[in-house]
């Protein structure tokens, strides 16, 4: 493991061994310091493959994601809670610490949209929106007026809070609906959604998402978008990853690795209308392969259309 990979690590672990110690897990200055640190810490962009990780690290890895989920929807649920008690919520939903980080995502997942879709979907899904569902309200609010948006939860009192906060809004409660489900018991429904999007919390691991990915893939239409969101670089340790081979029954047509203070990593891939000879099929065989990317968004970043190099 090179120098700057075995460094990052050391600094993740000893940020994780105290969060591991905290008594709770809801908001607090203690928890903000030490999860603003550890995103901090997992900024750099430097390719990291989890598969090279000791068991030691991996373990510690899966347990930080686990932590930080947990920590990211009570966080949440904390200030969905504080925006509901207000007369009109949605003006004050710029309350949330990282609103600015959601306008930014929300910006990036619509344009990477809007480069492969010829139309504004009409219905689109959106799994795993919780107590604060951030992106539904974004896209809806700014990006995509016309659409109905069906957030899926499987926590009932996460969809209670979340329909708590749109439905004094005379627009957003017309065309936003929750729905309380565990996704892998929606089937025949998905495929009225031209797009699904899949939280990056959907799945704490690469096996529990794939299968996630596996079940939205036998019951979404072809032809239609799945936006899912993952991780690259040191930002491995805050979420799950998923790659391109791990969508074997999608057309992956673009990645987004952000450089900024934009955490997830985006996957725009379309559903095979027929059993396709695709990109990125085989990339299972070989974890080592490079995508390169093409500057064509002006925010300095990386969006990379998957030209890939099977090495
Ligand atoms: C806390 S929100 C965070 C959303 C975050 N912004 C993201 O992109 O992941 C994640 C939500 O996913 C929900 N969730 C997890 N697994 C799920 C599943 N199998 N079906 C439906 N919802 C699920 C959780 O209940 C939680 O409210």
């Amino acid at each position: 493991m090179e120098y700057e990979q075995e460094s990052l690590v050391v600094k993740v672990s000893e940020i994780y061994e105290k969060i591991s110690k905290l008594e709770s897990l809801n908001p607090s200055n203690q928890v903000n310091f030490l999860f603003t640190q550890l995103v901090l810490s997992c900024i750099p962009t430097c390719p990291i493959d989890v598969t090279k990780f000791s068991n030691r690290v991996k373990e510690m890895r899966s347990k930080l994601i686990t932590l930080c989920g947990k920590a990211e929807g009570l966080l949440e649920s904390h200030y969905s809670s504080l925006i509901g008690s207000y007369e009109n919520p949605l003006k004050h939903i710029s309350l949330f610490p990282y609103y600015s980080n959601y306008l930014k995502l929300s910006q990036l997942e619509f344009t990477m949209l809007s480069q492969n879709c010829s139309q504004l979907p009409n219905k689109v899904a959106f799994v795993g929106s919780g107590p604060l569902p951030l992106t539904s309200i974004v896209l809806a609010s700014y990006h995509m007026k016309t659409t109905t948006f069906h957030n899926y939860d499987i926590d009932s009192m996460a969809n209670s809070q979340a329909c708590d906060l749109v439905s004094s809004d005379s627009d957003l409660s017309k065309r936003m609906f929750f729905h309380t489900s565990d996704i892998m018991n929606v089937s025949d429904v998905l495929k009225e959604y031209q797009v699904v999007f899949l939280a990056a919390l959907v799945g704490m691991n690469k096996e529990e998402k794939t299968r996630v990915i596996d079940h939205l893939a036998k019951n979404m239409a072809p032809g239609a978008i799945l936006l899912l969101r993952s991780a690259h670089g040191a930002r491995v340790f805050l979420y799950p990853v998923i790659d391109p081979c791990d969508l074997q029954e999608f057309e992956v047509l673009s990645v987004f690795h952000p450089t900024d203070d934009v955490i997830n990593s985006i996957i725009v891939a379309r559903k095979k209308s027929m059993p396709l000879i695709s990109l990125n099929q085989g990339l299972c065989s070989s974890k080592c392969y490079e995508i390169h990317g093409l500057n064509t968004l002006n925010h300095g970043n990386l969006i990379e259309e998957l030209t890939i190099d099977e090495k």
